[in-house]
Parts: structure tokens; C-alpha cells; sequence
């Protein structure tokens, strides 16, 4: 499947600030991507080559096969983006905010009435922007990302301050996109709620792409552990896994090195009548994110 969005080699400084360094990697369509990495790390910076705000010092920027610094970048239209602070006219009504943007991407009007339903400002559409809650903006934001069913989504921050019903909803939304066949990227620091969403991760470390993959991968590269809790009921001989030390421990914790050990482990467990419990605890998000950038500074 040809990538989406295609970055080779980019290296962008502001003065003496070497904002990216050799960044490269591709997007595919239909996935949900999710750039992490400490403030300063450069993510904003590739958002901003992505959109075409900004060109490259070197390297080349594909963005739905043009190059979006360029004048003439026809894929502009398919493009949506949601900054990271979202500022609008405070004397607009949402409807009339959105009827603006709409004009600006050269899409009907009308076409954003069910853009405001589908993010819930329905019922506030005819009130001015200024009264507006923050997590009310963030949906005029949203909104105003999805006009014209982008191809290509680039969110910066964008679950910032908002409640876990609109978080969730936020992501439905974003499911739809992305089972429809967008790219969509999410720039953001919550990892937590990005390990299980998304299909392929970039870890960003001052300027350098320190790792990528999908979860799956980054765990297998890492070769953290995976820790595997056995609960079992007293009586017999202790089993193969268990772990020593206290005679009387009924509950063994094992950490595996990949996962062919772990289904092992697991077979061996599951076979055993007394065995009430197993719980397998894999390298979250957070655990692979300060591995990376761990290795990267020891690399340094
Ligand atoms: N216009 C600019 N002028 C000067 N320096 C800049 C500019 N834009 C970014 N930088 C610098 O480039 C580096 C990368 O910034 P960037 O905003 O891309 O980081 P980020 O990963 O988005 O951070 P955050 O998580 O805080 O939003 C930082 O050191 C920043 O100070």
C-alpha cells in the first residue's frame, strides 16, 4: 500500500537549534499513528513540515504524493489539522465558525451541519464562541479538522483538558476516520491513552526518530520483560516456574524475555489443575517510551 505521508532524511534547524535530525519514516493509510516524545523533542516541527507551514532544511516531505510547501499543493484540501491551542473568533457563533472554515477549504457550508452533530455542538451552534467551555472548543476544533473528510489527519495534543466521555468520543470519531482509510496522526504526551489505539508508534527524542513500529514490534525490539503473575492453590510439589525463596508463596512472579518463553510459561501453567489465576502484564507505552529514549541517550 503506497504511504500517505513520506518523510526522508529532514533536518530542520532555527538558529542554533537543531529541531530535527534525520528524521525518516513513512504513514500508511487506514492507521492511527502516534508521535511521543518530550516537550522540545520536535513534533510540533515535523507537524509543521507536514502541513507545508514550514520547509525542510534537507531531506524531502510527501504528503498524498505532493510536496506540501509547494504553492500549488493540490492535496491541501485533504488535509486536516488540529493545533495544539485552538483559538477562534470569540464574537462567531460555532455554526458561523465553522461556515468560515468551510470557505477557506472550499467545501459547502451545509456540508459542516453534520460535522456539529457528529462532535455534539449541535444544540450550541447558534451561541457566540466566547461562551464556550474549553472542552466545547476543542470540539469546534475537531470539527473544523474533519470538513471535507480529510485524507491525511495531524492532531497536536489534541485530548488536552478534555473529560473521558468527550476523550471517547473524541476517538470514535477518530476510529471512523481511520477505518474510512485516513492517516491519522496524534501528536501527544498521554500515553496511556494512546498504547492500545494506536497501530504504529513514532518516539521522537530531541530531534531524532528514536524508535518506531507497532507496539508489538517495539516490544519485541526492546526485549523488556513481560511479567507473568501465576496464583495457585496450595498442595503438591512447587511447579517448574515457581520462583523460589518463600516455600509458601501461592503466587509466582516470572519475567520472561520474549514471547515464546511466555507462551511456554503459560502452556505449563495452564496445565496445571491448581492454578487459579494467570495475569500477564506486557511493557506499556511508558516502559518502551523511556526505554528508547534511554538507549538513545546512552548511544549519545
Ligand atoms: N519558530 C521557532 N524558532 C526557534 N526555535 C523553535 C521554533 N520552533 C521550534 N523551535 C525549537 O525547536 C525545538 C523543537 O520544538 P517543537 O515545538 O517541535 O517541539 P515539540 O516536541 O512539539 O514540544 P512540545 O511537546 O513542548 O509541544 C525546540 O527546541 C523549540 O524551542
Amino acid at each position: 500500500m503506497t504511504a500517505s505521508v513520506k518523510v526522508a532524511g529532514v533536518e530542520k534547524s532555527f538558529r542554533s537549534v537543531r529541531a530535527l535530525r534525520g528524521v525518516s519514516f513513512e504513514l500508511r493509510p487506514g492507521r492511527l499513528n502516534a508521535l511521543v516524545g518530550h516537550n522540545g523533542a520536535g513534533k510540533t516541527t515535523l507537524i509543521k513540515l507536514m502541513l507545508g507551514l514550514i520547509r525542510a532544511d534537507r531531506g524531502a516531505v510527501a504528503v498524498l504524493g505532493e510536496d506540501p510547501a509547494a504553492g500549488e499543493f493540490s492535496g491541501r484540501r485533504q488535509l486536516g489539522y488540529l493545533p495544539e491551542n485552538v483559538a477562534f473568533n470569540a464574537a462567531l457563533t460555532g455554526r458561523e465558525t465553522l461556515a468560515f472554515y468551510a470557505r477557506l477549504k472550499q467545501v459547502k457550508p451545509a456540508s459542516a451541519w453534520p460535522v456539529l452533530d457528529r462532535v455534539g455542538l449541535s444544540a450550541a451552534a447558534d451561541r457566540r464562541v466566547g461562551t464556550y467551555s474549553k472542552g466545547m472548543r476543542q470540539r469546534l476544533g475537531l470539527a473544523q479538522a474533519l470538513l471535507g473528510r480529510p485524507k491525511v489527519l495531524l492532531l497536536d495534543e489534541p485530548t488536552t483538558g478534555l473529560d473521558p466521555a468527550l476523550r471517547q468520543t473524541f476517538y470514535e470519531i477518530l476510529d471512523e476516520l481511520r477505518d474510512d482509510g485516513a492517516t491519522v496522526l496524534i501528536s501527544s504526551h498521554a500515553l496511556n491513552e494512546l498504547e492500545d489505539r494506536a497501530e504504529h508508534v513514532l518516539i521522537m527524542n530531541r530531534g531524532l526518530l528514536a524508535a518506531q513500529g507497532t507496539m508489538e514490534e517495539l516490544r519485541e525490539i526492546s526485549q523488556l520483560p513481560i511479567r507473568v503473575a501465576i496464583l495457585r492453590e496450595p498442595g503438591g510439589a512447587p511447579p517448574a516456574w515457581a520462583t523460589g525463596g518463600d516455600a509458601a508463596a501461592l503466587r509466582d512472579v516470572v519475567l520472561v524475555e520474549s514471547n515464546a518463553s511466555k507462551m511456554h510459561l503459560l502452556r505449563l501453567a495452564a496445565a496445571d489443575p491448581r492454578v487459579r489465576d494467570i495475569e500477564v502484564t506486557a511493557p506499556t507505552l511508558d516502559d518502551l517510551y523511556a526505554h528508547f529514549l534511554q538507549r538513545q541517550e546512552d548511544a549519545a
